[in-house]
């Protein structure tokens, strides 16, 4: 049987008047959008609580089902994750296909999910959602004739008929295999550390600027490479974590990396899922917060964001701020206030005001100095220009003079085999 058609309605409750509730069903609605589901129409609530067995009152499910009817929609959509009774009650009171916000985001996940890392992550977190909502899905699916909305190969009518104990025995043989690339990833994160480059980590709500911001300082910085990664005008376009070298002029190199954007009420399993992933942030040297400061709402953004690291245990990170997309707003761009630089990743304007505040506070540990090389240790010379900052070279009778700047710890090693300068007769 076919889907009838891909028409919705979304549904919010207003709980004693969230501050950000209009934006939630803005987002909503995007968030329904990137499914390529048709939002055709709107209800909304207000309540002092959810109501628990139906999420509205009964009142409003009886307007709702008048709403979706008229409209002919086949599908509604709630504002926030239902619970497996709320979705049995709300299908037979509407007779349509439920599903919440939790789940658009499954989906939207699972279809953009690239790297085996990340699809096993997503089927993890869209079977923990699935299992204690088994039956009220199931009856979902008689009725409709598959597709719960979960899209992505793999899940469907077949997994939908396993029993919950086959769903637990496919977490744990996905959660192992997961475990092994886990473990992959972290040797490589090991051998990094071991070089002592610093780690830079973007992070930030989806559709900030961070992946456009990692390719503007790859354009700038690394022109050769050819690394690029996907930025897009979407929701979570990017789901997997890329690193990239970053060498800047004066020889000072760290790795930059690029995570998936954060989204209110990002399902807690799901943050769960994607924690390997996310692992880089809590070792990263710094965060570069990316804002976009085009929304109106960006200091809510701000605020999920930093409540999503907190839960992820990266709240102890140093952080800047780069608020992106100021060419949008009226404000004057590129400047640095604090630890906030506003900027615009579209115009290339800022960028380099950003990398001065990123050294700041990443090379804290490179000293101003002038030696003396002796002729002898040419490969210190050598190495001295690959890896520090050199200002000028001169030669003096006893050998190389290096006025530069480079790490202390570079310095202390070194220290023994430099000369003397001459005493001046
Ligand atoms: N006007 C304007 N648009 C920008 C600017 N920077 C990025 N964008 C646009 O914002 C959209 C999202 O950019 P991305 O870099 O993909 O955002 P992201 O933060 O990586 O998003 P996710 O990967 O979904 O978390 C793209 O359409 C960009 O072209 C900017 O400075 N000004
Ligand atoms: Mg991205």
């Amino acid at each position: 049987m076919e889907q009838p058609n891909n028409k919705a309605v979304i549904v919010g409750v207003n709980v004693q008047d969230r501050p950000d509730f209009a934006y939630s069903m803005e987002e909503l609605r995007n968030l329904a959008d990137a499914c390529n589901i048709d939002v055709a129409g709107e209800l909304t609530q207000k309540v002092a609580k959810i109501n628990s067995s139906q999420y509205l009152g009964t009142g409003k499910v009886v307007e709702l089902s008048a709403l979706v009817e008229g409209l002919d929609a086949s599908t509604v959509i709630f504002n926030d994750e239902l619970s497996p009774s709320q979705i049995r009650n709300l299908e037979s009171a509407l007779q349509k296909k439920v599903i919440d916000r939790t789940i658009l985001i499954l989906d939207i996940f699972a279809q953009r999910a690239r790297t085996r890392e990340a699809q096993l992550q997503v089927e993890v977190a869209q079977l923990q959602y699935m299992l204690p909502r088994l039956v009220g899905l199931r009856e979902s699916l008689g009725r409709q004739g598959g597709g719960s909305g979960m899209k992505n190969k793999g899940t469907g009518e077949t997994k939908l008929e396993l029993d919950r104990r086959r769903i637990e025995d496919r977490i744990s043989a996905l959660q192992t295999e997961l475990e092994k690339l886990v473990a992959q990833r972290q040797v490589q994160r090991k051998q990094r550390q071991k070089t002592g480059v610093p780690v830079v980590c973007l992070v930030g709500y989806t559709n900030a600027g961070k992946s456009s911001l990692m390719n503007a300082m790859l354009d700038q910085y690394m022109p050769d490479s050819n690394k690029q990664v996907l930025a897009k005008d979407m929701l979570f376009a990017t789901l997997e974590t890329s690193v990239r070298s970053i060498e800047l002029p004066d020889n000072k190199s760290f790795l930059l990396t690029d995570t998936v954007g954060f989204v209110s009420q990002l399902p807690h399993y799901l943050v769960k899922a994607f924690r390997s992933t996310l692992e880089e942030v809590t070792e990263a040297d710094l965060l570069i917060q990316v804002v976009d400061y085009s929304n109106p709402e960006y200091e809510r953004l701000i605020e999920v964001t930093n409540t999503t690291l907190k839960e992820l245990g990266a709240d102890h990170i140093p952080m800047i701020y780069a608020y992106n997309k100021t060419d949008l707003t009226g404000e004057r761009y590129p400047q640095v206030n604090g630890d906030k630089v506003y900027l615009s990743v579209k115009q290339q304007s800022g960028l380099e005001e950003l990398i001065t505040l990123v050294k700041e506070r990443i090379f804290q540990d490179y000293i101003q100095c002038e030696v003396i090389i002796p002729f002898a240790e040419g490969r210190l010379v050598a190495y001295f220009n690959a890896n520090a900052h050199v200002r000028e070279t001169s030669y003096e009778p006893n050998g190389t003079r290096l006025t530069m700047e480079c790490k202390k710890a570079d310095y202390e090693k070194y220290q023994h085999l430099f000369a003397e300068p001459e005493a001046i007769e």
